[in-house]
């Protein structure tokens, strides 16, 4: 996937660029909803939630090393090939194509182990035989949907947000734009190291929905001390970082407390379909707001966004989830 679109740059076809970002949008996405079905394949009833702080903390050591090598590589390729322009950015880009081909050396290896656990385990034997059908959407309980707009909600709020955050740190905070880059990453350098951690806490302690409005309500925090003062923002992108990570440790897991095994791919996929809708209709949103109003109303919009996520926190709604959560993990 990643291949077809550093091809495109190497042959200089825009089209065919942005041609081979939706694939690997199907196809990232695709391997999202996989790893999290597999995780609460394997995982449900035992440390879910570390393993998901685990799968989250690997995928943002991934962005971090990209945002940061990226440009050292493209300024190797330019000496190595002795030209700017497209060869060379479609070669730089090919060199990091080649993560792609550990990942599917990772996944076949990860395929045949699984296979054969299953065998050794005999898990075929305890399956119901129960298929998902799409007309089985209609029957999926209210917590989940809860759930849905609850990640759609908050995650507009964070990606849209880093998407925008370095212009808004040099032009705010008057920050250089290296500066700006450096605070920009922080949310995922931070959640890194801290995504396994609070994984771990999740699980020792249970009550997913009450650490998921911790992270909302600290989220929000956030958002509103960068909006509303001029404090150092280092203060509010730690507590963005420490936030989201709890967010993401405690939430995706709660999916399989509402929903039996044979639903949970749909599900996840589900998940992931109403958080790119929400995620592509409020990064244009958010950039057109940024081009007509600036930077304090688009922080408040961002703020908006979290209220709705924790409003759909209600008292009855967090008594179901809470209920159903503190069963699964005792
Ligand atoms: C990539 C996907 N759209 C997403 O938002 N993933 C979450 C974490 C999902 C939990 C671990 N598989 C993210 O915060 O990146």
């Amino acid at each position: 996937m990643f291949c077809f679109k550093t091809f495109s740059a190497l042959v200089d076809h825009f089209w065919l660029m942005e041609f081979g970002r939706f694939v690997f949008g199907i196809g990232g996405e695709s391997l999202a909803v996989a790893q999290n079905t597999y995780a609460v394949n394997w995982f449900k009833g035992k440390e879910l939630n570390l393993v998901f702080g685990l799968q989250l903390s690997m995928a943002r050591v991934g962005s971090t090393v990209n945002m940061n090598i990226m440009g050292s590589v493209y300024d190797h390729m330019k000496t190595v090939l002795g030209q700017t322009g497209y060869f060379t950015l479609g070669s730089a880009l090919m060199i990091g194509a080649t993560t792609c081909v550990l990942s599917l050396f990772c996944a076949l290896v990860l395929g045949f182990l699984d296979k054969r656990a299953e065998r050794i385990l005999n898990k075929e034997q305890g399956k119901t035989g129960e298929v998902i059908k799409l007309k089985d959407v209609k029957d999926f309980p209210l917590q989940l949907w809860l759930i849905f707009i609850i990640c759609v909600g908050y995650y507009v709020a964070i990606f849209p947000f880093i998407g925008l955050g370095q212009v808004f740190f040099i032009e705010k905070f008057n920050f250089s734009p290296t500066e700006a880059r450096l605070i920009n990453s922080i949310v995922y350098i931070i959640s890194a190291p801290a995504s396994p951690v609070l994984g771990l806490m999740v699980d020792k302690t249970g009550k997913n929905i009450i650490w998921v409005m911790c992270a909302v309500i600290t989220t929000l925090l956030a958002h509103m001390m960068l909006a509303f003062t001029f404090w150092n923002p280092w203060f509010a992108m730690v507590i963005l970082g420490l936030s989201y990570s709890l967010l993401a440790c405690a939430l995706w897991p709660m999916v399989a407390f509402v929903v039996p095994e044979h639903q949970l791919g749909t599900a996840y996929g589900f998940m992931q379909s109403i958080q790119n809708l929400g995620l592509a209709l409020i990064s244009m949103a958010a950039g057109s707001i940024l081009d007509s109003k600036g930077y304090l109303i688009l922080e408040v919009f961002f703020c908006a966004c979290i209220c709705c996520g924790e409003l759909n926190l209600s008292a009855a709604t967090r008594a179901s989830l809470q209920k159903t959560s503190s069963s699964e993990s005792e």
